[in-house]
Order: C-alpha cells, then structure tokens, then sequence
C-alpha cells in the first residue's frame, strides 16, 4: 500500500510510566497526538487493578440478571442514579444501564439505589474514584503537551466532588434470537471530557481518520479512552470527539454484551468556549443539539439528559 494509502492504525499506548519524569513527556505527546488524530485510544499498564474491574463486571451482571420489577422501580434520576431498561431511552438502544452518579459519598445510604446495590456502595465509590484519578491523570497529559503554562489546567477544572456530573454507568446488552434492525446502541459522540470504557465483549465500532467503521480492539484489562463534546469544544477542536457505536457485527446477536463507562466531566460552572485563541466554533453539534459559546458544562449535561431520558427526569431527585 503507497503511504498516502495507508490506514491508521488504532493506537494502542501503554501508560505505565505516566508518573515518571523521564517517560511522561513523551508519553503525554502520545497519548495527546491519539486524541487528536483519533479520538480514541487504548490504554495498557494503566493504575485500575484487574481484580476490581472484574468484581465491578460481576457485580454488573449480578444486577442484570435480575427480574425488571427489582430494577425498574428505581428509575434514573436527576442525579444520575438509577436503572432504566431495554428500548427505553429515546434513542430505543436495546440495552440496560445502571447509572451511579452523584459526588463522592454520596452513593452511601442513597434511597434512589436500587436495593441490590445498597450493600455494595463503598466499593462502587472506591471503583469510581480510581477512574475519576486516571481521568485527572489524561487530563495533565493534554496540558502538557498542549503546552499550557498549568499542567494542571484541566485537571483542576474537573473536580472529582465537583458536582453530580462524574458518573459511572454500567451496561447490558440482551441477547436475542433474532437480529435486531440497526444497532445495539446508535452512533453517538460522548458529550462531556473524557471517557474510560471496559468491555467484556467485542462490538464497538469507532469512526476512523479515513471516516470508515473501525472495530475497537477488546483486549482484557485494558481501558479504551474517548473524549467527548465538551472537552472538544473547550479545545477548539484540537482534541477529537469521535462518533462510536455498539453493532452487531463484531459479537451475534445471540451473545450477550456487557461494558462500564466513566464519565468524567468538568465542573459544572465551567463555562465553555474555545480555549485556543483566534478559534471560532460557530457550530458544534452534541447529541443532535448545538452547543453555543458560553454555556456551562452543567446546563449542557441538563440539556442532553433530558434529550435523552425526557423532562420527567429534572423533577426526580
Ligand atoms: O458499550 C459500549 O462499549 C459503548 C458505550 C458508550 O459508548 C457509552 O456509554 O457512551
Ligand atoms: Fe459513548
């Protein structure tokens, strides 16, 4: 293949020596350079203990497998905790999702939780803060190599108590016996900063440098990172939201399909506009609405839950 030909591969980084001071510069390039020219990539050697993400996925499963009037009486709320089931959203992915959002702390006691998960909520929070640090540590990354006078620029605008932003969500994918039209989850870019995703099971579909469906690799215990809208945006586009979705070619129909992401978004009194200057972004689409100059990173995450789980969803607390 002649090089203007070639296609990019998906990077793949091994982020093991992201702390030391010899490696870290180089590193942060790398990892900066695959967020801009993909805006995915996956991490290897990353600081997340495998035997924490395998008890979150069994835990996960755990849930899923019980009867819907066990989960369904606990519907997503304001906070961003709760359940909601197959073919519920408006986008009708067919999926379940158990969203744990909220601050640090606040998962302990919290009457919108499903019963199931009120004996699990330390380790949940534990789970949630060791994603929330490996965020904070991509964001110094970008700085860096951005160079930003702060390397800590992005890192102390995305607060892990900041507000109830910061989500972890865990999802199911039912198997069924006939093949569905479409997909398992629509295309979509992600709205707010960055995205850690742990998959079980291959499917996810990611758009390439070249525009075409590329499948994500799957590799056990390795973290997929993805930027989404708001951090984009933020970046005058220097950073990539890239379009994703869940299909069915990668894993049949009748297999079942089980991941966990986590959302880390800036502090909702952020106020974004393009931090890189001379830049204008007069459109930006997220999740079919448009983002204008100057919103806060909170009423942009209330505008697009409310797209997604409808108006009902604000008066839940
Ligand atoms: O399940 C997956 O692998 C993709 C999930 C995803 O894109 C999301 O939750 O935004
Ligand atoms: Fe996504």
């Amino acid at each position: 293949m002649s090089p203007d030909l070639e296609r990019a591969s998906f990077p793949i980084i091994n982020i093991s020596g992201i702390d030391d001071p010899d490696s870290s510069l180089a590193l942060a390039q790398q990892v900066t350079e695959a967020c801009q020219k993909w805006g995915f990539l996956l991490i290897e050697g990353h600081p997340i203990p495998s035997s924490d993400i395998d008890e979150m996925f069994s835990l996960g499963k755990s849930f899923f497998s019980l009867p819907e009037e066990r989960k369904e009486p606990w519907s997503i709320n304001s906070n961003s905790v709760g359940y909601i089931g197959a073919l519920k959203d408006s986008r009708k992915d067919d999926k379940m999702s158990m969203w744990f959002g909220g601050i640090p702390g606040s998962l302990k006691n919290n009457q919108a939780l499903p019963p199931f998960w009120r004996e699990h909520t330390e380790k949940v929070e534990a789970f949630k803060h060791r994603c929330h640090d490996l965020v904070l540590s991509l964001l110094t990354c970008f700085a860096v190599a951005m160079g930003l006078p702060d390397n800590k620029f992005f890192a102390k605008a995305h607060l892990e108590d900041s507000g109830k932003g910061n989500s972890l969500r865990m999802l199911m994918y039912p198997a069924r016996h006939q093949r569905p039209a479409g997909t398992r989850m629509v295309e979509h870019t992600d709205s707010g900063s960055v995205t850690l995703l742990f998959q079980h099971q291959p499917g996810l579909e990611v758009l390439s440098p070249e525009g075409e469906w590329a499948k994500a690799p799957c590799i056990k215990d390795s973290i997929l990172i993805n930027l989404g809208d708001a951090l984009s945006f933020w970046s005058g586009a220097k950073l990539k939201a890239t379009l994703h979705r869940v299909s069915f070619e990668g894993l049949p129909h009748d297999r079942e399909r089980q991941s966990m992401a986590y959302f880390g978004m800036a502090n909702p009194e952020t106020i974004l506009k393009p931090l890189v200057l001379g830049t204008t972004m007069e459109k930006y689409n997220t999740n079919g609405m448009e983002i204008e100059p100057g919103i806060t990173v909170g009423e942009l995450n209330r505008r697009i839950m409310t797209n997604i789980y409808g108006a009902e969803l604000m008066t839940k607390g």
